[in-house]
């Protein structure tokens, strides 16, 4: 059983369609005690810093840190290295069949064989990644956030969007501990994450999962 990842809250959110299927979860973590340590414990080290500009209209730029814990359906040790032994767990929790049932479930896609990739991404004041759909081999997206003392004025905001357009917003998701959002990616998946403000004093912490096709 899952001790940190809420999987009956997953499968009992229903999809919403518009303006492609995606939800969100206000409370994604088996309450508030895991939600806080798994805050606290959010890694500090090994992160890249990825940084590239955005180009043609609908070209994807950004400017974010990362750290690859699982790449290829497989775990990365360097990455792991510098998890806390609950961080371990929550990796071992992703990794797990249950996890992939119930993502399965919310969605209706078949994960067979997908491929699991999983990273921790720091955003920091002036970090944001251009409005884009996800690359055509993603299957599902999962996003999990752990900034309980966000600040709406921060932005930083996961924006679900209509169009490429950056300004066509359906949904813009503040980064608070607890919420995450699953999109399952397609030609109209287009999302964005809204440039953090010069005065947040706490870098945006997020956890990304995909399943990639196999
Ligand atoms: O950090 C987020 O909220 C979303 C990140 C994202 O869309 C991506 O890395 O493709
Ligand atoms: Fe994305």
């Amino acid at each position: 059983m899952s001790q940190l990842l809420d999987l009956d809250a997953l499968m009992a959110t229903p999809l919403a369609e518009e303006p492609y299927p995606w939800t969100l979860l206000p409370h994604a973590l088996r309450g508030q005690k895991v939600a806080r340590t798994l805050e606290a414990e959010f890694p500090t080290r090994g992160f890249r810093t990825t940084e590239r500009r955005g180009g043609a209209p609908g070209g994807k730029g950004y400017h974010t840190r990362n750290l690859t814990l699982v790449a290829d359906g497989g775990a990365v040790a360097a990455g792991l290295s510098h998890l806390s032994p609950r961080w371990r767990e929550l990796v071992a929790e992703l990794s797990s069949p249950a996890y992939r049932r119930a993502v399965e479930e919310l969605t209706g896609r078949p994960l067979d064989g997908a491929r699991l990739a999983v990273r921790a991404v720091r955003y920091g004041p002036g970090g944001w990644i251009d409005p884009h759909t996800d690359r055509a081999d993603k299957l599902v997206t999962q996003t999990w956030y752990f900034n309980s003392g966000w600040r709406d004025g921060w932005a930083g905001s996961l924006r679900i969007l209509r169009s490429p357009d950056p300004a066509d917003a359906a949904a813009d998701i503040i980064p608070r501990l607890g919420q995450s959002v699953v999109l399952v990616p397609s030609d109209r998946s287009w999302h964005a994450v809204t440039p953090v403000s010069a005065a947040a004093t706490e870098e945006r912490k997020t956890l990304l999962v995909h399943f990639v096709a196999p």
